[in-house]
């Protein structure tokens, strides 16, 4: 090729071949800001973003809205590929006739898979965080701009479907993160490699958002509590007695709480020098209760008592009324189970027979019932088992009668006055008794 030559063909080719370079460029930046943007440390952009970084904030925007982002890049990453091949194929033509479409076909594809594809995603992928950042504002940028045209895009697509029955409106639940993690882990244990007491405690944090203060408070019933107004060695005693730790104080009545008392305060208080229990002021040392309405869900509670520092709530419904009293033990208990302390009861009044059954005190909260035994009888419509029975057969039964509900048979064993207080209950013989129904009304 002559210099002239040479010349003619740079002034005829140059402006096509390098708007092909500069294609394959933009696509290759497509491709892996695709791969970099969808890879990157959320958790990490996110630390950046509250650090005061403000590229790891727009990744974050952008991430947010991933189908905009997926869509603006397809789009631009589509352009650069369908123009850059055009023109290939027009250069082709002229050399090779019309025998250069298969050629143009062949050298686009092995280029754009090399340069356009795989050679920058590999890159974006092997440092995610830092190409998500250097990217995000140009990606930012150019979504700003193409963000309509991939807007009708997906509604053409969602019309589409439509006519075929799919449908896809824009709020579509999509799995929520808690049901992609919980679906995850309950196969990982099914497939062996997570074990059950994991699961059930990675469960639990998920649970935590779907359930309420009033799913796990200590009912008012079985609150120990201590009377303001009660002569101070009474209420050492009461502390004394008490296998908690701290404990409401009360005036006039149980649901009128003004303070809790915590039995090291009380310790260091009666270990002052000539302050003897009878002349000891316990309101010196009852510090200011907290309420929490019972409707709080428990990631929140568990947050508030980690900031608080605190560890003991009293729960409130919506009206201001005591409700119980929920501990920053409780929670945790709903993710790894029962724990037990030194001073801690097991359930007191559940009495295992030699016989298999179970003697309970009619008092007894069916929730404790429900965990000491692993049973799962519910809790909605009564709180203790003497309410439940009472809430099924729909009278005071008397003494001696049974009941079958909820794959068990209740035995009344005692009754004093309109009370129950003492029941026996087996495992139903029919254990396919259907849950509500009551089916034996007769004496045993
Ligand atoms: N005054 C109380 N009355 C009734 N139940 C209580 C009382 N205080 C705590 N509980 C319950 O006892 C269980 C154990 O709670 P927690 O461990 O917080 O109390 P604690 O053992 O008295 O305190 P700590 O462990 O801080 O010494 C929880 O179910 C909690 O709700
Ligand atoms: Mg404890």
């Amino acid at each position: 090729m002559s210099n002239e030559t040479f010349t003619v063909f740079l002034a005829d080719y140059a402006p096509g071949i390098l708007i092909i370079l500069l294609m394959i460029v933009l696509s290759a930046f497509f491709s892996g800001s695709e791969t970099a943007l969808t890879a990157a440390s959320r958790a990490r952009m996110h630390t950046l973003e509250a650090n005061g970084d403000e590229r790891a904030g727009l990744v974050n925007r952008l991430i947010e809205r991933r189908d905009r982002l997926i869509g603006a890049l397809l789009i631009g990453n589509n352009l650069a590929n369908i123009l850059s091949s055009s023109i290939a194929t027009s250069l082709f033509l002229h050399f090779f006739g019309t025998s250069g479409v298969a050629y143009a076909t062949l050298a686009m594809t092995v280029i754009l898979v090399i340069f356009a594809e795989v050679l920058p995603k590999s890159w974006a992928i092997s440092s995610p965080d830092r190409f998500a950042l250097g990217v995000s504002r140009t990606v930012n940028l150019f979504v700003l701009v193409v963000g309509p045209v991939s807007g009708l895009v997906n509604w053409i697509v969602r019309r589409i479907l439509g006519v075929f029955g799919f449908n896809l409106s824009s709020d579509t639940p999509m799995l929520t993160a808690h049901e992609e993690l919980r679906g995850a882990v309950d196969l990982l244990h099914r497939e062996g490699s997570v074990i059950k007491a994991d699961r059930d405690r990675l469960g639990g944090v998920l649970d935590l958002g779907e359930l309420e203060v009033s799913d796990i408070m200590i009912h008012r019933t079985s609150m120990r509590g201590i009377n303001a107004d009660d002569a101070p060695e009474v209420a050492v005693r009461a502390v004394l007695e008490s296998p908690y730790t701290r404990m409401p104080v009360w005036r006039g009545s149980t649901d009128n709480i003004i303070g809790v008392v915590h039995a090291k305060d009380l310790l260091r208080a009666l270990a002052e020098p000539d302050v003897e229990p009878e002349n000891l002021d316990i309101s010196r040392i009852t510090q200011k209760p907290w309420f929490v309405p019972d409707t709080t869900n428990l990631k929140d509670q568990l947050n508030a008592f980690l900031r608080r520092k605190a560890h003991f709530a009293i729960v409130v419904d919506e009206y201001g009324e005591v409700q119980g009293l929920v501990t920053l033990e409780d929670i945790l208990e709903e993710i790894v189970g029962d724990i037990s302390d030194e001073h801690d009861l097991e359930i007191q009044g559940v009495r295992q027979e030699a016989d298999g059954s179970i003697v309970v005190d009619g008092s007894v909260p069916i929730r404790d019932l429900n965990r000491a035994l692993d049973w799962t009888l519910p809790d909605e419509e009564a709180t203790t088992v003497a309410g439940l029975v009472i809430h099924e057969s729909k009278t005071i039964p008397e003494e001696r009668q049974a009941f079958t509900f909820y794959g068990k048979r209740f035995i009344v064993m005692k009754r004093v006055k309109n009370r129950i207080t003492r029941l026996r209950i087996r495992p139903a013989d029919d254990a396919a008794t259907p849950p509500p129904l009551v089916q034996g009304e007769g004496r045993e």
